[in-house]
């Protein structure tokens, strides 16, 4: 079971607030004035993945300590009990196992003394038959042609995760289009079966729960749609599919389970890429590249299971993150990857980090004392520095930032990547020295200005620095490189879960909005006026139905 502590009341904690005051006032680059290995000693290769976490405001104390807090905390043992199949996810009691999904090495995991691995083998080789058969096009449609469209109709973790590797990973696409339908908007649905011909388009209707509103609408609409073609009931067959853990809502909806790709309730919808929810990156990118995305994950837990705290990179990411959410108050983290494949990695975090630790309530059912997790945010580098890194480099916050960005590109035209590249590296190192009045005022005099002119706009100019950065090159991201990129993210928001006590893998925050929602969609079908609720959503409501 997960421990309780409150990570306030620790010795490591009080140790920390009072090593805050020493280190607040330092500038970053003292760091490496004072010390000319600090690289060396502040960074940690793993495979083709670097991750320099030298740019922080650390110091060698500082790591220790934060290594102490995780140590008092109880994460060695919670990182165990996620491994060993335990019900950490005790809210809705349940393991926490994405990693058996993984799990190449195959060794038995067991819940309830019963091996998973079995289970997740089988549907990875239906898996792999299924990707085989459309991918080689000897699966056909209704009137005989190979399938040339997939639609991923999903929501949330059954829609987040594939969008963002197949992106990720378009480099390794095959001749298949992906398509993905999340909104409940009727606009996603509708605009996307205009570009698809339903003789060639297979639907995968991805949901662990098969009753989500969103995605049980958009599936009824593509079905709909699909019949209104000319094709008949027995052809639903030949071009949906189900990726579910209820075998019985995927009978109702009119899918034959044999064409339903099962997962478990101890996969987690935010961690479930690496389940039958990855189908649609199986047909994208072919069975063999999913399976590396998984050795690759798998890598990084090991490296996360067995790797002393000191250089156990999640751990490591988690802890620094830790120290500005809660010495110095930071309320947010960006991801920015300089490529533009993983356009969509940020908002892939924003569930997978906010849904899990976006908890005011501690594992002793008690509110917190202390602020848990940071909002997330980001988009691709450098679209991101000519729209909001002026705050970041300017503003009067302080945003710890990931600056993640591959050596090698996929599309090496030209100067394109050192041009790219070049931004990565210069970012981070202005945001770290940041640029001085003397200097400022020593280019503005080379620049010919007058004295008053000087006076005037330096201090506009000057730039104070000492911002934090990681900074994570990865060789190339491959399948493998960006199995264990993923895999880091997630272990790290497991580590930071435990520290500030909090469950990381349940999700009730977002059941209320749903609940009031089901309340008020049979009240929007009249032209009665609507008075059950409060002044401004009444008057909402009311004014909807006039104007409708
Ligand atoms: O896969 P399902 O059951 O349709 O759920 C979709 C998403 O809805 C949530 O439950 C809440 O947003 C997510 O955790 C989940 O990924």
């Amino acid at each position: 079971m997960l421990p309780t502590t409150d990570f306030t009341a620790t010795q490591a904690y009080k140790y920390l607030a009072d090593h805050y005051i020493n280190i607040a006032p330092k500038h970053l680059k003292s760091f490496f004035d004072s010390d000319a290995a600090r690289f060396e000693k502040f960074s940690q290769q793993f495979e083709d993945i670097l991750v320099d976490y030298s740019k922080n405001r650390i110091d060698e104390e500082t790591l220790a300590l934060l290594i102490q807090l995780a140590r008092e905390c109880g994460v060695g043992e919670a990182i165990k009990a996620m491994f060993a199949g335990e019900r950490i996810n005790v809210t809705e009691n349940r393991p926490v196992l994405h990693v058996a999904l993984r799990n190449r090495s195959n060794s038995p995991i067991l819940v309830d003394g019963q091996d998973v691995m079995p289970d997740v083998n089988r549907v990875l080789a239906q898996m792999k038959d299924f990707s085989e058969a459309i991918i080689s096009g000897s699966w056909t449609g209704y009137t005989g042609k190979a399938i040339t469209d997939v639609v991923n109709i999903g929501i949330g973790g059954s829609d987040l995760g594939p969008v963002m590797v197949t992106e990720a990973l378009k480099a390794y696409k095959n001749h298949l289009t992906l398509h993905f339908v999340s909104n409940v908007d009727g606009t996603h649905i509708a605009e996307t079966l205009k570009t698809v011909n339903p003789e060639t388009t297979l639907f995968l209707i991805a949901s662990k729960t098969f009753t989500t509103q969103e995605t049980m609408g958009n599936a009824h609409t593509a079905r709909d749609w699909f019949i209104a073609a000319g094709a008949k009931e027995e052809d639903v067959a030949k071009h949906f599919a189900a990726l579910s853990t209820n075998s019985e809502g995927v009978s109702k909806f009119g899918i034959d389970t044999k064409n339903m790709f099962e997962f478990w309730d101890w996969v987690g919808g935010r961690y479930s890429l690496w389940s039958a929810i990855g189908l649609s990156i199986s047909l994208s990118i072919g069975f063999d590249n999913f399976v590396e995305l998984l050795e690759g994950a798998h890598a990084m837990d090991n490296h996360f299971q067995s790797t002393e705290l000191e250089e156990n990179i999640p751990a490591l990411l988690a802890l620094i993150g830790v120290w500005y959410n809660n010495f110095f108050e930071s309320e947010t983290q960006a991801i920015l990857p300089y490529d533009q494949y993983m356009h969509r990695f940020a908002a892939y975090f924003q569930q997978g980090d906010m849904e899990s630790n976006g908890k005011y309530v501690g594992r002793d059912g008690k509110p917190v004392d202390h602020s848990t997790g940071p909002i997330i945010w980001g988009e691709p580098g450098t679209n991101g520095q000519h729209a909001f890194y002026q705050l970041i480099h300017q503003g009067t916050k302080l945003i710890p930032c990931d600056f993640i960005a591959p050596a090698q590109s996929h599309n090496p035209i030209g100067e394109h990547h050192p041009m790219l590249l070049s931004n990565f590296f210069a970012q981070t190192e202005a945001l770290m020295n940041g640029k001085t009045e003397e200097v400022v005022i020593d280019e503005l005099k080379k620049a010919g200005k007058s004295e008053e002119e000087i006076a005037k706009i330096a201090p506009f100019k000057v730039f104070e620095g000492n911002r934090p950065t990681n900074s994570i090159l990865v060789k190339k991201i491959t399948p493998r490189s960006l199995g264990s990129l993923i895999a880091m993210y997630e272990h790290k928001i497991f580590v930071q879960g435990i520290i500030w006590n909090i469950y990381s893998f349940d999700q009730w925050g977002v059941e209320l909005g749903k609940q009031l929602a089901g309340k008020i969609l049979p009240e929007l079908k009249g032209d009665e006026q609507i008075t059950s609720h409060d002044g401004s959503t009444n008057g909402l409501i009311n004014q909807y139905k006039a104007w409708r």
